[in-house]
């Protein structure tokens, strides 16, 4: 890890603070004047209120769109916990540049961008990055085997998370209105129940799901792969990066940077499903205040998926049985997200639209 990397992740932790309360209220008295019964938009109210707080301004502008999708190998694999082969995750990698994968579907119905980073694929992509088709941030070729020692080791903890700080701080400069996050990379919902339990204290068999829809007999296993890596590794729940070192994945702790970098360059992130959770809980370990500027998209299939979403305290945008990753439901939700800013930026108040206030008396609630 260069010397300027782990000064960019501190300084990038230390600089995050939490949205403007000041815009908060200012918000919130706004838009308890539009002309609607109070609150009658319900949860579109609260994000339009997260909106404008995060951006400082009652007219939030949601132009560029871009869900950066991060994908990683997982040594862990040898133990049998998905249903998948390996390969799988760069032969999806060449899916998402050719346009043909569910999450350039999707994104074209939410009008973003999709970008493909490397985060530590095992398999040779210089051709696509040479080609500009992905962007490479390497860690290696997938991470080692967590039940047999660390997934990787503190300095490649580090350089993930740098990374994904690195690419918001690009996008940044060319202008982003609003991130989402994804991932690719056979069984990586392995390391991130193991993430889960090991920051909550949960139990394994409470937040190991099916992931891409292993027997009852490979859950079994997958529990105790998870177990076996927890109690030969066992990371301390009070140091994130060490969690992530040692039950962690690449593209993992690229999504906890990017999440990390929206926060500190306070643009609203929409949070995937089950595997972005575990780098939104990475990036709320060590940063509290980073959830203020996250957004979670949905509620994922994932049985754990639960959990993940009561720790951070949020809640999902939609519930539409979804259980695939690479960033698709939270494209999905830059929608609701897109409508909740034209409902502040559009609707009128009832003193400038002329329409007469409730006459109940009490509360428009
Ligand atoms: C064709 C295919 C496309 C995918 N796109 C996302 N995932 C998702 O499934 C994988 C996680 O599940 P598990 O831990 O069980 O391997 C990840 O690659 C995740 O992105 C996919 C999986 C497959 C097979
Ligand atoms: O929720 C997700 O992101 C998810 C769930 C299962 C498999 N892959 C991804």
């Amino acid at each position: 890890m260069r010397r300027g990397g782990r000064m960019k992740l501190k300084a990038v932790i230390e600089g995050i603070e939490p949205v403007s309360q000041e815009w908060r209220l200012k918000a919130r008295d706004y838009l308890n004047n539009l002309a609607i019964p109070q609150g009658s938009l319900g949860q579109l109210l609260d994000l339009a209120e997260q909106l404008a707080a995060i951006k400082q301004t009652l007219k939030p502008s949601i132009q560029r769109k871009v869900v950066v999708t991060m994908a990683g190998d997982h040594g862990v694999v040898e133990e049998g916990v998905s249903a998948f082969p390996q390969e799988v995750t760069p032969q999806m990698v060449f899916n998402f540049v050719a346009g043909g994968a569910a999450i350039n579907a999707l994104a074209e119905v939410a009008g973003a961008q999709v970008i493909v980073v490397d985060m530590g694929v095992a398999a040779d992509l210089s051709e696509l990055v040479e080609e500009r088709k992905i962007l490479s941030y390497k860690v290696d070729y997938g991470t080692r085997n967590m039940t047999r020692g660390p997934a990787m080791t503190r300095e490649q903890a580090e350089q993930a998370l740098t990374a994904g700080i690195e690419i918001v701080e690009k996008l940044v400069q060319t202008g982003l209105d609003l991130l989402a996050t994804g991932d690719m990379g056979i069984g990586n919902t392995t390391p991130s129940s193991a993430v889960l339990a090991a920051l909550s204290g949960l139990p394994v068999k409470d937040v190991t799901g099916r992931g891409t829809g292993i027997s009852d007999e490979a859950l079994e296993n997958k529990i105790r792969v998870i177990e076996r890596a927890l109690e030969v590794n066992k990371p301390d729940p009070r140091d994130p990066v060490d969690v992530l070192a040692k039950v962690g994945g690449f593209e993992i702790g690229g999504i906890a940077g990017l999440i990390l970098g929206a926060a500190y360059y306070k643009v609203p992130v929409v949070v995937d499903g089950f595997i972005s959770s575990a780098g939104a809980l990475l990036a709320k370990a060590l940063a509290p205040d980073s959830v203020d500027y996250m957004i979670a998209g949905h509620r994922s299939m994932e049985y754990g998926h639960r959990f993940m979403l009561e720790e951070l305290g949020l809640k999902p945008l939609l519930d539409l049985n979804l259980r695939l990753g690479e960033g698709t439901g939270a494209v999905l939700a830059m929608n609701i997200v897109e409508a909740a800013a034209q409902v502040i930026n559009q609707v009128l108040t009832f003193e400038d639209a002329g329409v007469s206030r409730n006459i109940s008396g009490g509360s428009d609630a």
